[in-house]
């Protein structure tokens, strides 16, 4: 059984033939388009909040796909979209082999060189994220986009510059210094779009409320290339680049925007 990926002979397009939901009618990531967003102030009478906490030795691997930071700690967020208490799990990026690509919602068309994905499960309904993870009100996931600048995003720092000690599949290291993920949120996360979507890679399940920030976070472009120096696999295997799903259709799904 050839394992999913992102290379001509499993990548997103050969992924419906082991999991068809790849097909379904509430599929991740998709194009955002802002004119065609419904403001709905729903979202801005009920605000989202964050409530993470520091995470005391963060585990960060390399699960061959991307590079994920599981976290144990209590870090919740609810409101907005939400109803109930969402528990952080885990965050991961989706990037590209150049700045013109790598994210996986595209805004207006356009993509970002990378995308955040921060994870989380509905602890108010279920006892854990392998139980959420395929219901339909099951998980929240932060979309955040990456774009270029001059200066180190300083919150990724931390995980960039120990990078090259999970380069290799299944390595993983525990972060010395306390880490709050908060950090990685833009600096104002009232402006969002959120729809009905579902895990981006296999097993794609359609469970995810999708909130999606306007506000980018910079990265330099030697943050980018650590990313880009990451493996598939052991010593000597390809690096993980362009580890993205392009945009699935809309559909009959509403696209909320938080904001005007
Ligand atoms: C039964 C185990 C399922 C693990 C699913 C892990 C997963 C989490 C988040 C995302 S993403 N890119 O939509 O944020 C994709 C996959
Ligand atoms: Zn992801």
């Amino acid at each position: 059984m050839a394992t999913w990926g992102y290379g001509n002979d499993n990548g997103p397009a050969t992924w419906v033939k082991s999991f068809p939901v790849a097909a379904g009618t509430r599929q991740s990531p998709i194009d955002i388009v802002p004119t065609a967003a419904k403001c709905d102030t729903k979202l801005t009478e009920n605000p989202l909040t964050v409530n993470y906490s520091p995470e005391p030795a963060m585990e960060l691997c390399n699960p061959g796909l991307s590079v994920k930071a599981n976290i144990k700690s209590k870090s919740v967020i609810k409101g907005g979209p939400l109803e109930g208490e969402y528990k952080l799990e885990q965050f991961h990026l989706h990037w590209g082999s150049a700045d013109k690509q790598g994210s996986e919602h595209t805004l207006n068309g356009k993509m970002f060189p990378a995308e955040l994905h921060l994870v989380h499960y509905n602890a108010t309904k279920y006892s854990s994220f392998g139980e959420a993870v395929d219901k339909p009100d099951g998980l929240a996931v932060f979309g955040i986009f990456l774009k270029i600048s001059d200066k180190p995003h300083q919150g990724l720092k931390s995980l960039t510059d120990v990078l090259s000690e999970v380069q290799y599949k299944d390595k993983s290291i525990n972060i010395k210094q306390e880490y709050n993920p908060v950090c990685l949120l833009p600096d104002n996360i009232n402006k969002y779009w959120t729809y009905l979507g579902s895990l981006t890679t296999p097993p794609l399940c359609e469970s995810v409320t999708w909130i999606v920030f306007e506000e980018p976070i910079e990265v330099s472009e030697d943050q980018m290339k650590a990313f880009r120096a990451l493996c598939c696999g052991e010593c000597g295997s390809a690096p993980i680049v362009d580890n993205y799903r392009p945009p699935l259709p809309l559909g009959n799904r509403q696209l909320r925007a938080s904001f005007q």
